[in-house]
């Protein structure tokens, strides 16, 4: 009778993302007239044992019926039974003899008997079946849709809880359908967000300025300034050319530039008492900012763990980028800028371009750049000795990883930076090499649109020559990095994939460093930004729940539907995230014709004891939670619930994956989980994410390319 026992699944390593793919297989069936095997149950999808709404199985060869579904690790159980019965109607159904199987915890229960149909009291048919669980990734679900699209092989994924596909309505195609007739430009709103700014421009000032600006009271940005500033710096050349830089004026005292840096307050992750959030504990600045960075659970373990075990200077890290102009070292930089603040990770990038302008002024021709103009070397190692030099005052001060964005394209200047980083903090160099002579191109073209080297050239062409003159003199003198630990990035602009090289590298932040870098690409895409449309919930003024949409939110559901269809018309494949919360789900329930996929990551902040409760009853009858959360949004933990450094944590799969993916996304999630979304493209500092404005009824579009990320909104109603 029964073949093999329980499935057992591992779900100890159940991070946000990971799916159950239950495939359940029929042996030897062969029609009946035009009875086909099909599954029933208990869970809604499956029809709440209604056979109208069975899923039907398909062959999948001459003898074998299957049919797949997915489930998160954490699903409700699942009893289901095999029957019998026509696609079309329900006039005969002959539903399996014996109990229901049960599915519980990613584990079937019991042993997989055969499944019995008793046709007549005489007739009884037997078949084997084979009942399978693995964990898959939500996006090898979506790669498995979108090679059925691609290649019409048949889906392995159909009538699914956790991702479903509706058809498009059929006159879209065309794009005639009537729903599509809206403009989408009449919808556009104000972005509160800066316009794209050439990221060196938002590097780190020198220090020497800073002290400037403190005594000038804010004369920023006057050259001549910093240029009796940094004379007060003695930079002496050795005999063999390097250079050894040594402060010997007085420079501004310790900067307090991030309010929040003062404060730390984490109470762990995980910790099953009722915490009282009136515990925030208050350090003096400088103890915190030593003390471990301002995130929550894995990142702070890590910090923890660095401190503890480290070698002193493995505390602090320098990225020293390597590499030709034009080759991406500065957009790189300030991704991996943005991408390791907003994981808590106090990060500063330094530009030793933006040092190069303000001391020796911004229209430097192609000759400054010579390897043997000695007067151009001595003044380019200076300045960026002085960078170092800040950079490492600011680490020894408490920052954790400095960003040291140069060409630094020769061995003897990264000799130098080694020298200078001795005993104080650990360098790992990232090099950014492309071979592309098209991309080269563009990549030229436009440094000479943003750059403010070529701001005050008014004649294209005339900066687009000296530019290439100035290449021309790197690529003499341009060494390769084969020292110390480095990353290698080759060709990762392609989009073919390109490589990444490591070498001698190691420790968490590192490793995360790596896997951020080798899922970024450039490829442009847009990511839209959406809450649900309004809940019940929202309507009543309760936080959290797992309402249904008022009225007002489904008429948005259906305006949310018509704007994706139009606005992704021209996309070949894109997918719909949602979470597993109903509001999201019935929001995405009416766009057509892509994938739909619920994370459990994008659910709303856990609201722990208060879920259900409105602000107001939280203020009368928890008055201290209250007044917590109000002081520390951000580190403020629902008790039994999360905080935004929670969420923030468990978002970043969700980033790596934003950032991985190529073809356009749509997420519908929540308020505090947007916020925390929205403040990683829009690189706002963590502090504000709790308060960032993220309105109902809005799509923000975020444009991801060449140039960086750019957004637009839409408000498709009030
Ligand atoms: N890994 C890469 N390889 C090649 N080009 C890249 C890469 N990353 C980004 N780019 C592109 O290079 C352009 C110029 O980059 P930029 O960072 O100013 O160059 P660099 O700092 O090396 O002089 C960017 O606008 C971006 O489109
Ligand atoms: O952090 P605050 O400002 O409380 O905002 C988060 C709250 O927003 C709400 C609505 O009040 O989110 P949403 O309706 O988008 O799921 C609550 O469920 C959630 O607790």
């Amino acid at each position: 009778m029964g073949t093999g026992s329980s499935i057992n699944l591992d779900t100890s390593d159940d991070h946000a993302g990971g799916q159950l793919y239950v495939s359940l297989k029929m042996e030897s069936y062969s029609p009946k007239g035009d009875l086909v095997p099909h599954v029933f149950g208990s869970a809604p999808l499956v029809g709440s044992w209604d056979p109208s709404k069975a899923l039907p199985m398909e062959r999948e060869s001459s003898s074998m019926w299957q049919l797949s579904f997915v489930a998160s690790p954490n699903h409700d159980t699942l009893d289901f039974k095999f029957l019998l019965k026509s696609k079309d109607t329900n006039e005969l159904c002959i539903v399996e003899e014996g109990p229901n199987r049960q599915f519980m915890g990613g584990t079937l229960q019991g042993v997989t008997r055969l499944a019995l149909f008793r046709l007549t009291t005489d007739e009884v048919l037997e078949y084997r079946v084979c009942i399978k669980a693995d964990r898959v990734s939500p996006f090898d679900l979506a790669a498995s849709w979108r090679a059925y699209q691609e290649n019409l092989e048949p889906s392995t994924v159909r009538g699914i809880p956790d991702v479903s596909i509706n058809a498009l309505p059929e006159d879209s195609e065309n794009g005639m359908s009537s729903s599509l007739d809206l403009d989408l430009e009449q919808y556009v709103v104000p972005t509160p967000s800066t316009p794209v700014v050439y990221a060196a421009n938002l590097t780190e000032n020198p220090r020497s300025l800073k002290h400037n600006k403190e005594s000038t009271k804010g004369d920023v940005g006057v050259s001549n300034d910093l240029q009796t500033t940094i004379k007060e710096r003695e930079v002496a050349t050795k005999a063999h050319g390097m250079v050894e830089s040594k402060s010997v004026g007085t420079f501004s005292p310790l900067e307090k530039e991030n309010s929040e840096e003062g404060v730390f307050v984490d109470r762990g992750v995980g910790s099953s008492r009722l915490v009282k959030s009136a515990s925030a504990t208050h350090l003096p600045a400088s103890e915190a900012k030593n003390s471990m960075p301002a995130a929550a659970g894995a990142v702070a373990a890590a910090a923890v763990a660095d401190q503890m075990l480290g070698p002193k200077e493995d505390m602090h890290l320098a990225i020293v980028l390597v590499g030709l102009p034009a080759r991406g070292k500065t957009f790189t930089a300030a991704k991996l800028t943005r991408y390791l603040r907003w994981l808590g990770h106090d990060t500063k990038h330094f530009n030793v371009g933006k040092y190069r302008r303000l001391k020796h002024g911004a229209n430097q021709s192609a000759d400054f750049f010579r390897g043997d103009n000695p007067e151009g070397m001595e003044a380019r190692n200076e300045v960026a000795a002085l960078a170092m030099d800040d950079m490492i005052a600011w680490m020894q001060e408490g920052g954790q990883v400095g960003i040291f964005d140069a060409t630094n394209s020769t061995s003897q200047r990264r000799n130098m930076l080694m020298k200078m980083a001795e005993g104080k903090c650990k360098i790992i160099f990232l090099e950014t090499i492309c071979t592309d002579p098209q991309i080269i191109e563009r990549n030229i073209r436009l440094k000479i649109q943003q750059s403010p080297d070529y701001a005050e050239e008014p004649d294209f062409e005339a900066g687009y020559q000296d530019f290439k003159r100035r290449l021309d003199n790197y690529e003499k003198m341009y060494e390769p990095v084969n020292e110390g630990s480095y990353i290698k990035m080759i060709d990762m602009a392609s989009g073919q994939g390109g490589q990444i090289q490591v070498n001698n590298l190691g420790g968490y932040l590192p490793g995360r460093i790596v896997f951020f870098l080798v899922n970024t690409h450039l490829t442009p895409r847009p990511i839209l930004l959406t809450r649900h449309g309004e809940s019940r919930d929202n309507v009543r003024g309760r936080i959290g729940g797992d309402t249904v949409l008022s009225e007002k939110g489904e008429v948005y559901a259906k305006k949310l539907s018509n704007f994706v269809e139009k606005r992704l018309k021209n996309e070949r494949a894109a997918s719909i995230w949602t979470s597993t919360l109903q509001r999201t789900i019935l929001t995405a329930n009416q766009i057509g014709g892509f994938p739909k996929i619920q994370w459990r990551a994008l659910d709303e902040i856990n609201a722990g004891v208060c879920d259900g409760m409105t602000y107001e009853e939280i203020k009368k009858n928890m008055p201290d939670e209250y007044e917590s959360r109000k002081k520390d949004k951000l580190r403020y933990r629902y008790p039994r619930g999360e905080s935004y450094l929670d969420v923030i944590q468990r978002l970043e799969p969700v980033i790596i994956e934003l950032e991985r993916q190529r073809a356009p996304v749509v997420v519908v999630s929540h308020q505090a989980v947007l916020r925390a979304l929205y403040a990683y493209f829009a690189d706002r500092p963590l502090k504000e994410i709790p308060h960032i404005e993220m309105p109902l009824h809005t799509i923000i579009e975020i444009q991801m390319g060449v140039t960086g990320v750019q957004e637009k909104r839409y408000k498709l109603m009030d």
